[in-house]
């Protein structure tokens, strides 16, 4: 029995090994490494204590040599991957997508309302999603289609990605990863990730990193985009053998973290008062069922991150207040709260008179940033005695954001084809998408829909399906008063 935990800086420990487990683990890892270094932790073999680099079989035949009467032993090894070797590498960019245009609008919101990770509905109730998705999609599409307006008639996230995409290119390139290719799969719109897989296949890649774009886990974005991938991935032959590993949240590193601090510290100085500025995180919401009956570790990474990135700011010499809202509801039911508006008028009414919106829980600026929070947000903070507000932009294609996704990959890749965890940072484990979508999420509970099914009242979808109802009901009293040859009115009245 052994045990392999990752740790962020790439280090992997084989715990209570014997010699031959150790030299098992050393054989593996020498299909992965190209250099292993050891050290021997354990205080038995202080006088043997080593930390060198080697070749694999070099590795090997020590680990051998040290533990061969030994039953208990603690050894960490430091991995470098062998970026060279073992299959072209790919890496491929998980996002939501976007309306490019206004017509893609309501087929996007098609899609979206269509994914069970969206609206999850009972497995009786599954055949009815297409008609749902349809229903709402028609729907919300003139809402939807106005915020698109606002913001130039299409979402930037294409465009976004893929310039994250190249960047990130160049990044392992610098770092040593040069046959790599970055491809991007959206779960919503082009280019959809059904594309991007077909690429993938063309383009005879062995080893895959898959890395969603979102910083914190949740199964309505990262974990829907997992469990599409999962089905591809099992439903092709060929790519049944496709070596994969999954960074399924990255919200911990600290590079992440350190580029945010520093797009908040450039918006803080251009306060006059820096220190007294109120700090207000908004976060993308989900539905409070989500993270209470289905389980998502959403709402636990936001407020693990969201204190990451307070520390990193104090150690940086600010003490500002700060907040933690949850924005872009949809529908009655409840989600995540506080709600963002909701907060800002109470802290605009506790007197709070300069404010620095963080958006936090996507990289990319997105009609959530440039709508709802640059507009709708914005002008609520001024209504509520806001009198001086900022927005920390998105870290879109920031050099040290690109640097550290790279990191990620390099750091990633030993592991591809191997599944590793718990890791220790992160509250979902390193691995391939098989024991990531077994270890959380397994049961697949339905929860209530976060969208509007049906409202009672004079509300758009009530109109209709009154009107319909109406229509439906005209149709009964003319095929009775047809069959009966009596007026339905004279039925009535004969009845009572
Ligand atoms: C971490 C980010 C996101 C989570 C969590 C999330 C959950 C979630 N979203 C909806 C419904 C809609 N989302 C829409 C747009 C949208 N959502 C995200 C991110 C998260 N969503 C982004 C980045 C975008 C914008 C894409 C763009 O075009 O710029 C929309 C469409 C826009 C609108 O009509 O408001 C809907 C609808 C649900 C129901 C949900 C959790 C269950
Ligand atoms: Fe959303």
């Amino acid at each position: 029995m052994f045990l392999v935990r990752n740790t962020p800086s790439c280090v992997s420990s084989v715990v209570g090994a014997h010699s031959e487990v150790a030299a098992t683990f050393a054989a593996s890892c020498s299909n992965r490494c190209e250099d292993i270094r050891i050290n021997q932790r354990f205080p038995k073999f202080l006088p043997h204590a080593a930390q060198f680099t080697s070749s694999s079989n070099r590795i090997f035949s020590r680990i051998k040599a040290i533990v061969s009467d030994l039953d208990d032993i603690e050894l960490s090894y430091s991995l470098r991957p062998n970026v060279q070797s073992a299959g072209k590498v790919g890496v491929l960019l998980l996002n939501l997508g976007g309306p490019d245009k206004i017509e893609d609008v309501q087929p996007f919101l098609y899609n979206l309302f269509a994914d069970p990770d969206i609206i999850r509905l009972p497995p009786n109730a599954r055949f009815l999603q297409p008609l749902i998705a349809k229903s709402i999609s028609i729907l919300r599409a003139p809402k939807s289609a106005e915020g698109y307006k606002a913001i130039g008639g299409g979402s930037p996230l294409r465009r976004i990605t893929e310039d994250q995409a190249f960047a990130l290119t160049n990044a392992l390139r610098k770092k040593g990863l040069a046959d790599a290719s970055v491809y991007v799969g959206m779960r919503y719109w082009h280019p959809y990730t059904e594309e991007a897989i077909q690429q993938i296949k063309n383009d005879g890649v062995g080893r895959l990193v898959i890395l969603p774009l979102y910083p914190q886990f949740s199964i309505s974005t990262s974990g829907s985009s997992f469990r599409l991938l999962e089905s591809l991935l099992k439903s092709d032959s060929s790519l049944r053998t496709l070596k994969h590993t999954v960074i399924p949240s990255w919200y911990q590193r600290k590079g992440y973290v350190s580029a945010m601090v520093d797009l908040m510290v450039a918006e803080l100085q251009k306060f006059r008062e820096p220190n007294g500025v109120e700090i207000f995180f908004s976060a993308h919401g989900v539905p409070k069922s989500y993270v209470e009956e289905a389980g998502d570790p959403y709402k636990e990474e936001m407020e693990e991150c969201v204190q990451l990135i307070m520390s990193e700011l104090t150690t940086r010499g600010f003490t500002n207040h700060h907040t933690l809202a949850y924005q872009s509801r949809v529908g009655p039911v409840e989600w995540l709260k506080p709600y963002t508006d909701d907060s800002i008028r109470e802290l605009g009414g506790s007197g709070v008179k300069s404010l620095l919106a963080v958006p936090i829980s996507f990289v990319s600026e997105h009609i959530e940033t440039l709508e709802e929070i640059d507009m709708e947000y914005r002008e609520l903070a001024i209504e509520s005695g806001i009198t001086q507000w900022g927005r920390v932009p998105a870290l879109n294609t920031n050099q040290a954001f690109i640097d550290d996704l790279a990191d990620a990959v390099l750091e990633a890749l030993p592991y591809v084809g191997q599944m590793v965890g718990p890791a220790e940072n992160s509250l979902v484990p390193i691995g391939d998408l098989d024991s990531l979508m077994e270890a959380f999420d397994r049961e697949r509970r339905a929860v209530p829909s976060p969208v509007d099914m049906w409202q009672w009242g004079w509300t758009k979808s009530a109109e209709m399906w009154n009107g319909r109802l109406a229509m439906l009901g005209i149709l009964a009293i003319v095929a009775l008063e047809l069959s009966t040859g009596q007026s339905i009115l004279k039925q009535i009245l004969e009845l009572d």
